[in-house]
C-alpha cells in the first residue's frame, strides 16, 4: 500500500488541517501518517486558540517515520513559525522525501493567522525550493510573490515568480476569485500553463477546501500519478466534497470527504 505523510496543524472541528488530510488519504486509499505542528481549538465559526508544537516535537515525529516507515509523498499545511518551517525543510532533505506538496496555509477562513508573517521568508527560502507542487490560494500567492493578482495575466505572472523561487509546479487556486459561475485553478510546470475549471458551488460549507484539495494531490502523487493527473483527480474529489458539504455548526461547515468515493460506488453499481 502506498503511504502519505501530512505535516500540519490539528483542527478540533475536523474539517481542515490534519483531520481533513487523513480523511482524504483514507478515501483515496493511501496509508496516512501525520506529524503535528500545532493544536488549534477551532469550529465552524473560527479559530479560538493556537498552540504550536516546538520544532523539536515536529522533528521527532518526522524522525520516527523517516527511520522506520518512510513515505511515498508528503504534504505540508499549517506550519505556524519559522523554526518549524526550517526544521521541516531540513528533515525533508535528510530523508530524501522529494514528492512534496506545500500548501502555504496562512490565514483561516475566519481571519485567524495560522502562519506568523515573519516566517514568510523562511518559507520562500527553505521550503518552496523543496516543493514538487505548491498550492497557494490567491491571497497566499500575493504574499509569496509581493504582487497583487487581479487578472488572468497576473496569475500567470505570479506562477512564474513562484517557479523562479524553485517550485517545480504551481497550482494557483481560484476559490477566492470573484468569478461567480466557475472556480478556475491554474497549473504551471515551468513551461506550460493548464487550467482546471469547475462549476462554482454556492455554499458556505467550504471549511477545509484547500487542505482537502492538496491532500488529494498528495495521495495521487503517492500512487504514482504525474502532477497533471493528480490535479485532475483532486479537482474531481474537491468538487464532490463541496457539492455534498455538511451543514453542521453555525458557520462554515466542512466538506464531505466521503462524497467522491460514494459517487464512484454508485456509478459502478448502476
Ligand atoms: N465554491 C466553490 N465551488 C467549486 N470549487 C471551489 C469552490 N471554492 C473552492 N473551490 C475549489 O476548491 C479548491 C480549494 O480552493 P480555495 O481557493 O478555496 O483554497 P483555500 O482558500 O486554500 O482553501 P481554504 O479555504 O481551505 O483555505 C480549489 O480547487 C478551488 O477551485
Ligand atoms: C489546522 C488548520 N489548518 C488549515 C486550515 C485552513 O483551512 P480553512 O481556511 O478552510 O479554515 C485551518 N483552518 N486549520
Amino acid at each position: 500500500m502506498k503511504m502519505a505523510l501530512t505535516i500540519a496543524g490539528s483542527d478540533s472541528g475536523g474539517g481542515a488541517g490534519i483531520q481533513a488530510d487523513l480523511k482524504t488519504f483514507q478515501e483515496l486509499e493511501v496509508f496516512g501518517m501525520s506529524a503535528l505542528t500545532a493544536v488549534t481549538a477551532q469550529n465552524t465559526l473560527g479559530v479560538h486558540g493556537v498552540y504550536p508544537m516546538t520544532a523539536e516535537v515536529v522533528i521527532e515525529q518526522m524522525k520516527a517515520i523517516g527511520e522506520d516507515m518512510g513515505t511515498d509523498a508528503v504534504k505540508t499545511g499549517m506550519l505556524f513559525n519559522a523554526e518549524i518551517i526550517e526544521a521541516v525543510s531540513v528533515n525533508l532533505t535528510k530523508y530524501h522525501w522529494d514528492n512534496v506538496v506545500v500548501d502555504p496555509v496562512m490565514i483561516a477562513k475566519g481571519g485567524a493567522s495560522l502562519l506568523q508573517m515573519e516566517a514568510i521568508s523562511a518559507m520562500q527560502k527553505f521550503l518552496l525550493p523543496l516543493a514538487k507542487v505548491v498550492t497557494p490560494n490567491i491571497p497566499e500567492a500575493e504574499v509569496l510573490t509581493g504582487m497583487s493578482i487581479r487578472t488572468a495575466e497576473d496569475k500567470r505572472e505570479a506562477a512564474k515568480k513562484l517557479h523562479a523561487l524553485g517550485v517545480q509546479n504551481i497550482v494557483l487556486k481560484g476559490g477566492h476569485d470573484e468569478n461567480p459561475s466557475e472556480s478556475i485553478d491554474l497549473l504551471f510546470d515551468g513551461k506550460e500553463f493548464y487550467t482546471f475549471t469547475s462549476k462554482r458551488i454556492p455554499t458556505k460549507n467550504t471549511h477545509g477546501t484547500g487542505c482537502t484539495f492538496s491532500a488529494a494531490i498528495t495521495a495521487e502523487l503517492a500512487k504514482g500519478a504525474d502532477v497533471y493527473q493528480a490535479v485532475i483527480k483532486a479537482k474531481d474529489f474537491i468538487q464532490a466534497a463541496i457539492e455534498d458539504g455538511i451543514a453542521i455548526g453555525q458557520g462554515h461547515g466542512p466538506t464531505n470527504h466521503g462524497a467522491y468515493r460514494k459517487r464512484i460506488m454508485e456509478m459502478v453499481q448502476s
